[in-house]
């Protein structure tokens, strides 16, 4: 059965679903059983081009890949690992480090490589980063609590916190992971799970009670709720997204946050100025590769030059839509300077009446602030990969 769910994971189905589907089958399987399947399949599928290494062989069998995980990663005993993974006699395996930061941290190699240019030395330390699961990381609904008083009220229910030291918002879970979905706070609206990255992303449009905001890209509403809470549910704060899936869910957390001043707009917006905009474009997600262990696997390398255009496309009608005076972000969560820097440049040339400022200036911690806009990666400050920057239009 492991074999199985890791041959499907290999040939390109997600492995999370995978993982679903086979627990469903297999109601009779243990705790224990269900945790080691769910390693084994993670693990394979995350580590699958540096087993490769060690087996000495591009595509070796499900049962050698485990066995190399088992062996060659985890430490357990040739023979051990050998009849766990159903093998009769344990292969060798290849001793000495990787040669390729592909090989040593799993990577497809045109990723490595692009992560390579983008980041020059550091990638070493960023691809390292994409393999160790990030933090479980809240915000607290400040409409509803403040983050000492939540970080309280999940003691009493048995969830351990820290604040974290980049949003005030921001609470990181301490500890085993918790079944955060069955906390009474949790329905009850007092916070949201996010990356602390991504908070700083909401807080640098710097939203205020009483204004006209608009989230362009605004999804199932992660930051729509934490630009309601800066607006003190005060003001106007539309939400479009051309995915009414998602807006539907955006609805029913907005009324679980207690926020009733936000408007859906399923259409296109226009006909109006907002104070602020945010554009919380599409793109090629690769400040997330650490979110799944097979997402680095399923990315076409094509998306990271076709995004550009619809990002492009996204930023010209959110240019149209700012009040003179008022401000612009731009922002994404990716590590793709064709989509971040070079995009933002390209659209200051086009729009004469933007200027760039400094991101989050009097609050955002400066090691976050790279070349003018604001820069946040794994092996630097622990988020995911976030790019933005704030732009104004000129009054
Ligand atoms: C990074 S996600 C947004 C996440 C969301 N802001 C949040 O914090 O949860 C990008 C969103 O852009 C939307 N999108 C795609 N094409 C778009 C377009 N042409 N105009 C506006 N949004 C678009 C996608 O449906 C997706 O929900």
């Amino acid at each position: 059965m492991v074999t199985g769910a890791i041959d499907t994971v290999l040939a390109g189905s997600p492995a999370e679903r995978v993982l679903d589907r086979t627990l469903r089958s297999h109601r009779e399987l243990s705790r224990e059983q269900r945790q080691v399947l769910a390693e084994a399949v993670f693990n394979v599928g995350l580590w699958r081009r540096r087993l490769g290494f060690l087996l000495g062989h591009p595509e070796p069998s499900s049962s050698a890949l485990l066995h190399a995980l088992l062996h060659g990663l985890a430490g357990v005993p040739a023979e051990e690992a050998a009849r766990l993974a159903g093998l009769g006699a344990p292969p060798p395996l290849v001793t000495g480090e990787p040669p390729t930061l592909a090989l040593r941290y799993s990577l497809p190699d045109w990723l490595a490589e692009h992560f390579t240019r983008e980041l020059g030395p550091a990638a070493e330390d960023f691809c390292a980063h994409l393999n160790v699961p990030g933090p479980i990381t809240l915000r607290v609904n400040t409409l509803r609590t403040h983050r000492d008083a939540l970080a309280a009220r999940l003691r009493d229910e048995g969830v351990e916190t820290r604040p974290g030291e980049l949003s005030p918002l921001a609470l990181h879970v301490v500890g085993p992971r918790p079944n955060l979905y069955g906390l009474d706070s949790l329905r009850e609206g007092l916070f949201e799970v996010q990356d602390e990255g991504s908070q700083l992303l909401g807080l640098l449009v710097e939203a205020r009670p009483g204004e006209t905001v608009l989230d362009l890209c605004a999804g199932a509403g992660g930051k729509t709720l934490l630009l309601g809470g800066a607006m003190e549910g005060r003001g106007r704060l539309l939400a479009h997204d051309p995915d009414a899936g998602r807006l539907d869910r955006l609805m029913l957390r907005c009324s679980r946050a207690g926020l009733s001043n936000v408007q859906v707009l399923r259409a296109p917006p226009e006909g109006f100025l907002a104070d602020r905009v945010l554009v919380d474009a599409p793109c090629s997600e690769l400040g997330s590769l650490r979110r799944g262990p097979d997402l680095r696997f399923l990315i076409e390398p094509a998306r990271l030059v076709e995004m550009v255009r619809l990002q492009r496309d996204i930023l010209e009608r959110a240019r149209q839509l700012v009040r003179p005076g008022g401000r612009l972000v731009y922002a994404t969560c990716t590590v793709n300077r064709a989509e971040n820097e070079e995009l933002v440049h390209g659209f200051l040339r086009d729009a004469p009446g933007f200027h760039l400022v400094p991101p989050g200036e009097g609050w955002l911690a400066p090691g976050c602030v790279r070349e003018g806009f604001l820069f946040c990666a794994p092996h630097l400050h622990g988020t995911d990969g976030f790019f933005a920057a704030v732009l104004k239009r000129e009054g």
